[in-house]
C-alpha cells in the first residue's frame, strides 16, 4: 500500500484508476483524485454523474469496484476503518421505531465505542447537530429535516476521522445549514476530513477544494477563489454552470466511459481516454474484480 510522501500533504482518500460500473453501464472509469486530510472537499457535478457512486466506493459498499481506493491509508471498506469512517447517504437512514438517543447508542455500539463512553458520545454528536431536548423523541415523530440531522449525528458519533456525506443539508432551512457547514469547517480545522457532496453553490464556497464531476470523470479540481478566477465567473453556481457547459462542449462525442480528466490541480479540459482502467486491480483495491454478481443496487 502507497504511503504519503515524506513533507507531502496527508491524503485522507486516494483514488487512483478507479472503474465502477452499475446495472452494466460503466459509471465511473479511470478516475485519479485524491482528497487532503483535515479539510472540507466539495463533490459537485449534475445530476447522475457519478458522485454517490465515488463516496460508495469510498465507504467500500459499492460492487463491481476496480482501480484503487485508499482511505485513511487503509483499502476502502477494510474492517479496520468501521470507526474511523462516517457515512450519511442521501436519505436517512435511521430505525424510525427508536427514540433519537437510542438509534445514536445503537449506532455507536455498532462503531466500537466503549459502553461507558456512548452517554458522551450520544449527547456531543446531538449536540453538534442541533438536536438537544429530543433525544427520547421517536425518529418516526419527526420532521424531515430533523430525521437528516440524526442520520449526520448517527455517522458522528464514534468520532470518526473521515466524514463522507452525500447531500447532508437537502431539506434543511438556511439557518440550519449555516450551522451545519459552521459545524463541518469546526470537525476540519480538529484535523478531521470531510467530503461532502452537495448541489448547493453557496456551500461549494465554504469548501476547501471542489472536485467537478461530469460523467463519472473529473472536471476540476480547484479551490473556490480559483474557480471563479479561471471562469471569469460572478458566483459559484455561474462558475458551476460555465464549467459544465465547457465540458458538454468540449466532451459532447464520447461516453462516460472515454472521458477522464487529470486529478492535479485546476480546471481541466476533458481528455478522450480510450484505454482501460489504470493498472487494474491494485494491492489495496476497494473491492473486486468484476468477477461478483452485477451490483443491483
Ligand atoms: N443500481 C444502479 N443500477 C444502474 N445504474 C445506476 C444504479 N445506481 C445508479 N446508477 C446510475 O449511475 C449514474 C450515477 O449515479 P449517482 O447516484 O452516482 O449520481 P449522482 O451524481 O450522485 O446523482 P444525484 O446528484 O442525482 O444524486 C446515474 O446515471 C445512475 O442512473
Amino acid at each position: 500500500m502507497r504511503k504519503n510522501l515524506p513533507g507531502a500533504p496527508p491524503v485522507a482518500i486516494r483514488v487512483a484508476g478507479l472503474r465502477v460500473v452499475r446495472g452494466g453501464r460503466t459509471i465511473i472509469s479511470g478516475l485519479d483524485v485524491d482528497v487532503p486530510a483535515g479539510s472540507v472537499v466539495g463533490l459537485l457535478g449534475p445530476s447522475g454523474s457519478g458522485k454517490t457512486t465515488l463516496m460508495r466506493a469510498v465507504v467500500g459498499v459499492q460492487d463491481r469496484v476496480s482501480g484503487t481506493v485508499e482511505v485513511l491509508g487503509e483499502p476502502a471498506g477494510s474492517p479496520s476503518l468501521r470507526r474511523r469512517v462516517g457515512y450519511v447517504t442521501q436519505d436517512a437512514s435511521v430505525y424510525t421505531d427508536l427514540t433519537v438517543a437510542q438509534n445514536l447508542d445503537y449506532f455507536a455500539a455498532l462503531a466500537g465505542v466503549p459502553s461507558r463512553g456512548r452517554k458522551a458520545a450520544v449527547a456531543a454528536a446531538m449536540s453538534d447537530v442541533d438536536l438537544g431536548g429530543h433525544e427520547k423523541q421517536p425518529v418516526r415523530t419527526l420532521s424531515g429535516g430533523e430525521r437528516s440531522r440524526v442520520s449526520l449525528a448517527a455517522a458522528l458519533v464514534a468520532d470518526p476521522e473521515l466524514l463522507v456525506l452525500d447531500e447532508p443539508t437537502v431539506g434543511l432551512d438556511p439557518v440550519l445549514r449555516r450551522d451545519l457547514w459552521d459545524t463541518f469547517r469546526q470537525l476540519a480545522a480538529s484535523g478531521k476530513s470531510l467530503l461532502v457532496s452537495s448541489h448547493v453553490m453557496d456551500e461549494a464556497t465554504q469548501c476547501d477544494r471542489l472536485l467537478l464531476l461530469r460523467e463519472g470523470g473529473l472536471v476540476a479540481d480547484i479551490t473556490p477563489g480559483a474557480l471563479l478566477e479561471e471562469t471569469g465567473a460572478p458566483d459559484a453556481e455561474r462558475a458551476f454552470l460555465a464549467l459544465i457547459d465547457a465540458a458538454n462542449a468540449a466532451g459532447a462525442e464520447p461516453p462516460a466511459r472515454e472521458v477522464r480528466g487529470r486529478s492535479t490541480g485546476g480546471v481541466h479540459e476533458p481528455v478522450a481516454a480510450d484505454r482501460g482502467p489504470a493498472g487494474g486491480v491494485a494491492p489495496g483495491t476497494a473491492a473486486t474484480d468484476g468477477t461478483r454478481e452485477e451490483d443491483a443496487r
